[in-house]
């Protein structure tokens, strides 16, 4: 449904040049939603304006159904972005108008029928779960209420893409989560291709199929969720997937922890668990083997596509030479790991 074929895109300025996509292609298949991630300054926004034609690339086509936009004088193009939606970081909603008005308003820029028009707005606010704010002004709306207007908005026009900018980094825990199920069901009633770029992997392991990442405008890594947490190739990916899983040392350890051993013989250890990494049934078996005794401190293991990964904080104690032969162990079976210090 979407296809991206080596786009570049290149911001000239005064005295230099910014190369903010270098070949970018990619595919999402229709019905699929594609998350795309990386750091700030990647190129997301870029890519994603890109294709829409909001920003033009330098080179290289965009195909969204089959249609190359690339190639479209301006009236079929206007035409053919009626299909493609687009949500926003910030909603812009326009603020002198209603709720209603709101989404209103791509039906009156088609010139639709008023009665048809009051209809399909009473349709899609119900639909995002605002059936009772029809006549509230956004300045009187929370975030995530906003964002729902934007979502009601940008289905009007029965959209075959939906371009998703940061849709939810305005936004806080809990509502980024409502957001995220209702594009995802969005999704599923009516089979919508979605494409969303974001900095966080939670978002893109909440609704995606896929994560394409972002570097320095380069697509580096790509494949399904269960793939790219399970076994991430790129040390960005490993970065991100790290940055999604939260196994903080609580504050009374932190205290306590000190940078060097100094007559203290209990490591804090940090084990990361990929694809790769044996169970974490190998904390038992380094018991034994060792004698040494594991105290998990906190842990966050997750389990897709048949793997278990994830990150484990633990307190080793036992004589030096064992704690050393264990954490060895944890080495020899794919385990990453990191002494934090000592307590
Ligand atoms: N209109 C522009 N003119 C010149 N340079 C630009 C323009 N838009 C983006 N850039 C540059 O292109 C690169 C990619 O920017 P882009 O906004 O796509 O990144 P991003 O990944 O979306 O970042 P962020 O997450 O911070 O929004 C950056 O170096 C940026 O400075």
């Amino acid at each position: 449904m979407i296809e991206l074929r080596n786009i570049t895109k290149t911001f000239y300025k005064k005295n230099s040049q910014v190369s903010a996509l270098s070949n970018v292609s990619l595919i999402v298949p229709k019905g699929k939603i594609l998350g795309v991630i990386g750091a700030s300054g990647a190129g997301k926004s870029t890519l994603i304006r890109c294709v829409n034609l909001l920003e033009r690339p330098t080179s290289g086509e965009v195909i969204i159904g089959g249609l190359n936009l690339t190639q479209l004088a301006p009236s079929a193009l206007a035409k053919a972005r009626r299909e493609i939606g687009m949500i926003f970081q910030h909603f812009n909603l326009l603020s002198s108008r209603t709720v209603a008005g709101n989404v209103a308003f791509p039906l009156e820029l088609s010139n639709r029928p008023g009665d048809e028009i009051k209809k399909r707005v009473a349709e899609l606010l119900e639909l995002v779960g605002l059936g009772d704010k029809a006549n509230e002004y956004p300045a009187n709306l929370s975030g995530g209420q906003k964002q729902r207007v934007a979502i009601a908005r940008t289905l009007a026009n029965n959209p075959r893409v939906l371009l998703c900018d940061e849709a939810t980094s305005a936004l806080d825990p809990a509502t980024t989560l409502s957001i995220l199920n209702l594009l995802k069901d969005i999704n599923k009633r009516f089979q919508i291709t979605i494409l969303l770029i974001t900095h966080e992997m939670n978002v893109v392991k909440a609704i995606c199929d896929e994560v394409a990442i972002i570097s320095e405008g380069k697509l580096i890594e790509r494949g399904s969720i269960s793939e790219v947490f399970a076994y991430p190739e790129t040390t960005i990916a490993k970065q991100f997937i790290a940055s999604s899983l939260h196994a903080t040392l609580p504050a009374e350890y932190e205290q306590r922890l000190s940078a060097t051993p100094a007559g203290k013989n209990h490591p804090v250890i940090k084990l990361e668990f990929n694809g790769h990494s044996a169970e974490a049934s190998i904390l038992s078996e380094a018991s034994r083997m060792f004698q040494v005794d594991n105290n998990i401190i906190s842990a966050q293991m997750d389990y897709t596509g048949g793997v278990k990964y994830g990150v484990m904080l633990i307190e080793v104690t036992g004589s030096k030479k064992d704690t050393q032969n264990s954490l060895e162990y944890y080495r020899s079976k794919h385990i990453e790991v990191e002494v934090l210090g000592y307590v």
